[in-house]
């Protein structure tokens, strides 16, 4: 029996122009899914290094669509930025659209939103926990990269300890509060109450 982490296969990689800077992709495929994953990298370090990175889970609507109904797209484009100015670094992107769910029932848990519910609420009335992903694909991809010590760019602290977990050397966690927005506020503020992540209170003051 495979480890879970062992199911995750490197494929190709290739160069990847940006408006940000000049990464590499990687693509990482999950053997029983087939469920695609990538790594963007930028410049280049030691083992020893500590590397900053940030773990993005996909938003088809925040990342691709402009929308200021969460902060994710704020997120990823401050991520890239970040890791350009230090002259390396590396973005999981993770194919765990709706923190796990899949885009429809995201679009469902809004819909249940607009009637009233917290982002909460909305995912457990569908069935589902309150989050559904799981980072074990982390461990393979950041192997493949040669990256051991990290400076984690989150507000969530179950990636952090996800992480620590997978035996990766969590050496500080960096704030990424980018992109709070009046359509988004009430999100972020259900996300601090509910799900742990840490926000200063000062960008959430009302
Ligand atoms: N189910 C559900 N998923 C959501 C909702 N809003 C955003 N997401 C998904 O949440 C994921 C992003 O998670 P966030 O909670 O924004 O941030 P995080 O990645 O957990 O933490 P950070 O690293 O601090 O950004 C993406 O997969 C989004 O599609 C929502 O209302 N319901
Ligand atoms: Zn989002």
């Amino acid at each position: 029996m495979t480890s879970k982490s062992q199911q995750y296969r490197f494929v190709s990689a290739a160069k990847l122009p940006t408006r940000k800077g000049e990464f590499t992709i990687h693509g990482f495929v999950e053997e029983n899914s087939g469920v695609e994953h990538v790594a963007l990298s930028y410049g280049t370090w030691q083992p020893e290094d500590v590397v900053p990175i940030r773990i993005h889970s996909e938003c088809l609507t925040g990342d691709a669509l402009f929308s200021t109904r969460c902060d994710c797209g704020f997120q990823l484009e401050r991520a890239m930025e970040n890791i350009v100015e230090n002259g390396c670094g590396v973005l999981l992107y993770l194919r765990q659209e709706g923190r796990g769910i899949g885009l429809i029932n995201k679009i469902r848990a809004y819909h249940l939103q607009d009637q009233g519910m917290d982002t909460v609420e909305a995912n457990e009335h569908l069935g589902f926990d309150a989050d559904m992903r799981t980072y074990e694909m982390c461990k393979v991809m950041l192997d493949k990269l040669n990256v051991k010590n990290v400076e984690l760019m989150t507000n969530n602290p179950r990636k952090t300890a996800a992480l620590k977990d997978l035996d990766i050397n969590v050496v500080a966690r960096k704030p990424i509060d980018h992109g709070i927005t009046k359509d988004n506020k009430n999100y972020i503020k259900t996300k601090t109450e509910k799900l742990g992540h840490a926000f200063d209170p000062h960008i959430l003051g009302d």
